[in-house]
């Protein structure tokens, strides 16, 4: 994923409102490069897993919904991986192609049992349909077809995906230059590693391809350790909880230099102690750090891209 990292560097140098704290990646790097902790993918126990291709079907669907949760207070990733897992687990065909083009918004909320309107719920009715729709066209209706046609390779799928699913296009144009973040094509990616612990559709050759996944909590956790730093007009619009524009400055800055940090943070880590370390391992290590603290401020965007 070189566009990504490329990008994403790019606009780390020419940043407005955040900094990446080379300090703060030092102090970080330092205390992590004798034990990165270990997160096991799926530590919550709320994912389905089979083993088979019916697993990817269900981290392809996961994925292509995996986005913008905060708007309702309630509603969480949780709900999402475990409601999708429980209608799985009642009907083995609740996925297949043709029943995603035909979802309405009721019938996803009933799935997931969430009790009214899902934030963005439109949107990501559309996106299942996206879904079963080009699958149908263009990979015999299954997930598994797409990941086997990559061959072992991360970056061969994020390609793909991208170029096939519209929705799953998350680039943007910052300061006049296309910047790259791709977070959902890359979470899947890194799920599929996860879920199948590195073997069978979950085997890439090249899986440090990846970067971390610009989302809104790894942010908010990097800002908490001291390795971004905001703005104050930033940091009051993030401690007010108002609403950042997609596509603006600040977010693609947020979002951007969180992933180059985590670049920085696995060279120096690499460059300290001699350990090759993922970022996917550390942005699960950020990932999880950050949902067990429910104090920490997220910016708040309305995003079908994470
Ligand atoms: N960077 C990063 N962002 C991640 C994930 C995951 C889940 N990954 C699974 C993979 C293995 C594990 O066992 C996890 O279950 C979700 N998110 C993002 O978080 C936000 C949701 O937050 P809240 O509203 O509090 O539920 C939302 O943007 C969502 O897209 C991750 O791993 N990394």
């Amino acid at each position: 994923m070189e566009e990504v990292r490329a990008s994403s560097a790019w606009v780390a140098s020419h940043s407005s409102h955040v900094t990446v704290d080379s300090s703060g990646i030092e102090k970080l790097a330092e205390t992590m490069k004798d034990s990165i902790p270990k997160v096991e993918w799926d530590f919550e126990g709320i994912h389905y897993f089979d083993n088979g291709p019916l697993t990817v079907q269900y981290l392809f669907v996961l994925d292509a919904l995996n986005f913008c949760f905060w708007p309702d207070k309630e509603l969480s990733y949780d709900n999402l991986a475990s409601g999708l897992k429980e209608a799985l687990q009642t009907d083995k065909s609740a996925f297949d192609a043709d029943r995603l083009q035909k979802y309405t918004g009721p019938e996803l909320r009933k799935v997931l049992k969430w009790p009214r309107p899902l934030p963005l719920e439109d949107e990501r009715v559309r996106l299942m349909h996206e879904v079963g729709f080009e699958l149908e066209r263009s990979f015999e209706g299954k997930a598994s077809k797409l990941v086997e046609s990559c061959e072992k390779s991360a970056s061969k799928l994020v390609s793909l995906i991208t170029c096939h699913f519209p929705g799953f296009r998350d680039h943007t144009v910052y300061k006049g230059h296309q910047i790259f973040l791709y977070k959902r094509a890359q979470i899947f990616a890194a799920d599929l590693w996860g879920a199948f612990n590195g073997r069978g559709y979950g085997e890439f050759n090249d899986i440090e391809s990846i970067t971390m996944f610009a989302d809104y909590i790894v942010p908010a956790v990097l800002q908490q350790l001291g390795v971004l730093r905001y703005s104050s007009s930033l940091s009051n619009l993030i401690e007010s909880n108002s609403e950042i524009g997609s596509g603006s400055e600040e977010e693609v800055e947020l979002r951007a230099c969180s992933v180059y940090a985590v670049e920085e943070m696995r060279d120096l880590i690499h460059r300290k102690s001699g350990k090759k370390v993922l970022s996917v391992e550390l942005d699960l290590w950020l990932w999880s750090f950050g949902i067990q603290c429910p104090s920490l401020q997220h910016h708040r965007t309305l995003s079908i891209y994470y």
